[in-house]
């Protein structure tokens, strides 16, 4: 379970996130919707102790993203918006480097590897310097790193942004299948179809305020109104300060 408790965060006097207070359940897909700048990562970034709050908290699973966040990390899995690997190790060795920092043995770490590199469709490029990855390889090795230690939660920021239909529909697949094993999924995006297919409910972030929250149907109101008319509306009136 996630648990955010008035959580808020400033830069300087610029206000990004106003407290925000959401609870998002074991098992949930909740999707985090907002406009550029409104302050999604900002929030991910205070879940993963990145970034300090400066007031308020967030607590996963019953551990504070900032006072614990060597155990957050332990238990959850987080895929930044722009992963950045290493120049000079090869997809194969990222993975299994992953999987060692978090305590797996050579050997155990080394067959998670190539389960996941099968499992990603990156098998052919297992070899090749990351840092040459396209940006849907980049994307698919950092959710594969995500789950080297099959966390029970995921965080993932923007995973199918910059992707091509198709790299974009092979992710929404692995995501949709961790979600039916148990996963809890917080995932930020600005891209609504993704929101309407995978997430049981939907928060939409304006200006660093939650504009509104619910399931897709719930935010329809029923009514013939589609989620990117919702999330217009939601986001078209200027956040009271
Ligand atoms: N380090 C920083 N210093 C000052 N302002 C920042 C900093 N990081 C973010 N901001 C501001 O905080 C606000 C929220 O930014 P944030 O990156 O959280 O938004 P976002 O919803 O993730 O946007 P996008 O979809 O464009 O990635 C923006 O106005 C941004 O300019």
């Amino acid at each position: 379970m996630i648990e955010f408790d008035a959580l808020a965060r400033s830069y300087g006097s610029y206000q990004a996130v106003h407290p925000l207070t959401l609870a998002v359940g074991r098992g949930e897909v909740f999707g985090f919707l907002g406009p550029n700048g409104a302050g999604k990562t900002t929030t991910i970034r205070m879940m993963m102790g990145i970034l300090v709050p400066s007031s308020g908290r967030v607590l996963i699973d019953g551990l504070d993203c900032h006072r614990d966040a060597a155990a957050v990390k332990r238990h959850v899995g987080y895929l930044p918006d722009n992963p950045i690997f290493y120049d000079y190790l090869r997809g194969r060795e990222i993975l299994q480097f992953v999987a060692e920092m978090h305590g797996l043995a050579r050997p155990a770490a080394a067959a998670r590897a190539r389960q996941l590199l099968d499992e990603f469709g990156l098998d052919d490029v297992a070899e090749e310097f990351a840092v040459n990855y396209s940006m849907g390889m980049k994307k698919k090795l950092g959710l594969a790193c995500a789950l080297a230690h099959d966390p029970a939660v995921l965080i993932l920021d923007e995973p199918i942004n910059g992707l091509d239909p198709r790299a974009a529909r092979d992710v929404q697949d692995l995501l949709v299948e961790r979600a039916a094993a148990g996963k809890t999924i917080f995932v930020s995006t600005h891209l609504l179809d993704m929101a309407q297919r995978m997430c049981d409910r939907v928060g939409i972030i304006h200006r660093g305020r939650l504009a509104a929250t619910g399931t897709v149907d719930e935010l329809r109101g029923g009514a013939d109104a589609t989620l990117e008319e919702v999330f217009l509306k939601a986001t078209d009136t200027p956040a009271t300060p």
